[in-house]
Formats: structure tokens, C-alpha cells, sequence
């Protein structure tokens, strides 16, 4: 799943979507659905997103005991999604719980979804980390040991922001996944966002893929939007 810009539909039901999704034609696109979408429309959302052919990264950061993270993880590997994702303060019981309910709960004929794990979510700066998780090294720090932790609970890679996904490459492999929210173009808003950089950043630094919301969701031309960043991301200047 390198290479992807994936779009992250946070909507609130599936009208909102297909509004949506009406602008891209017959694109196939690599669809990411969060909490508030799932939490609303439930499976049948990620149903109706496969009979298009898009991909799926089903992102609920679970965040439990490893006991509970694997049965739900099971279920979620049934609804046939090509990604998934866990908070990596969880731990490597928890992480390695999560793989092997995806294991269980996997079609056969089918893949595996691939699992990464949230190092520190990008609206997080490094003081808000130091003052409220009392994580007293530089977040840069924080970011490279959930990774290598991650990467020791045996998973396919992380969710981590593009500033440090070159140092994450450099330490544990290029065969990593390195997937970074917090993408903007230069003219955009940040929003709630803290630790953001552009596409084109993004690909300088070795990131697999990005994953774009707001910027193109609550644009004014939703379309023109993903274009611009996938224009962008795959380094093409218009
Ligand atoms: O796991 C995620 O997808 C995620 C992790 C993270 O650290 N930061 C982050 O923004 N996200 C998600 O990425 C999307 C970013 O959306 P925008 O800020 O609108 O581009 C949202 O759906 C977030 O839930």
C-alpha cells in the first residue's frame, strides 16, 4: 500500500459520501473510514465502499487490552478492509494481539490487512506531550520508540507525521510503512493540526502514504482539490 494518497472521509453517514464520491467518476481511490463515519453507518459502509473497488484503511486506533483489541481486530479482518491501525501506547502485547485477531478473523483466499500503529497523533506538539503524557524526552524520541516498538510487535509500520518519517526509514527499514496525516498545501489551514508539512515534503522524505481530509473533503471544488495534491504527491507540476 505504498504510494497512496489515501482521503479521509470524515462524513456524517453515508449520504454525505456518496455526494461526495459522486465528484470522482469511476476513480478508484484509496478511502479512509474514521469513527465518526463507522460509529454511524457501521459495516455496511465499508461494504458499499468495496462494491466500488476502493480500498480501505478502517481507522479506530484501537486502544484496549490485548485480549479485547484481538477479538475486535477479528471482526474488523472479516469486513475484508486492506488497513488498520492501533495506538502504539497500547504495547507490544496489544499489538501482537491485534495481529493475530486479523490473522483469525481473515477471509481465506483473502489478505491479510495491514496494521500500523499511531506513534503520537500529529495535533500533539512536543510540549502538549511533555506537560500531559509527562514523556520528558524530545517528541522526535517518542516518535522512534513507538516505532521500533511497533516494529517489534511484528507490524507492517506506523502512523507518525512527515517530519519524522525520514528518521524512522533510517532506523528501522525502508520496507517500514511510514503513513502521515497532517498534510496541507502551503496556502491551507492548519486547523487543529500541529505537526503538518505538504506532499511534496512528504515524498522528499521517504513517506509511503499520505492521508489528506478537510483540505479536499470541505473544499469548495472537492475534486480540483484532490488533484492538486495528488498532482502534488506524485510530483507533478501543472
Ligand atoms: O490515524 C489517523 O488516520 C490519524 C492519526 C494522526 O496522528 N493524525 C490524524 O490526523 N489522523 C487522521 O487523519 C485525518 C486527517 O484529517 P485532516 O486534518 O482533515 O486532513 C483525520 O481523519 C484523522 O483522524
Amino acid at each position: 500500500m505504498s504510494n497512496s494518497l489515501i482521503i479521509a472521509l470524515d462524513f456524517a453517514n453515508k449520504k454525505e459520501v456518496d455526494i461526495f464520491l459522486s465528484q470522482f467518476e469511476q476513480e478508484q481511490l484509496f478511502l479512509k473510514v474514521g469513527m465518526e463515519l463507522f460509529y454511524k453507518e457501521g459495516p455496511s459502509i465499508i461494504a458499499a465502499l468495496k462494491e466500488k473497488n476502493h480500498q480501505i484503511f478502517l481507522d479506530l486506533k484501537l486502544h484496549d487490552i490485548p485480549n479485547t483489541v484481538k477479538s475486535a481486530m477479528r471482526n474488523m479482518a472479516s469486513l475484508g478492509v486492506d488497513l488498520v491501525n492501533v495506538h502504539a501506547a497500547g504495547g507490544i502485547p496489544m499489538m501482537q494481539g491485534a495481529l493475530e485477531g486479523l490473522e483469525a478473523g481473515t477471509l481465506s483466499g483473502s489478505k491479510r490487512p495491514d496494521c500500523i500503529a499511531v506513534t503520537q497523533l500529529t495535533s500533539t506538539s512536543e510540549e502538549q506531550m511533555q506537560q500531559q503524557q509527562l514523556i520528558n524526552v524530545p517528541l522526535l524520541d517518542s516518535v522512534l520508540h513507538y516505532a521500533s516498538i511497533t516494529k517489534e510487535a511484528g507490524l507492517n509500520g506506523v502512523v507518525c507525521s512527515t517530519l519524522e518519517a525520514g528518521a524512522i526509514r533510517e532506523k528501522i527499514g525502508t520496507d517500514f510503512l511510514t503513513v502521515t496525516p497532517g498534510i496541507r498545501l502551503d496556502s491551507d489551514n492548519v486547523q487543529d493540526q500541529v505537526r503538518v508539512a505538504t506532499p511534496k515534503k512528504a515524498k522528499e522524505n521517504g513517506v509511503s502514504s499520505i492521508v489528506v481530509g478537510r483540505s479536499i473533503t470541505r473544499s469548495a471544488n472537492p475534486y480540483e482539490s484532490y488533484l492538486l495534491f495528488k498532482n502534488e504527491w506524485e510530483g507533478v507540476t501543472q
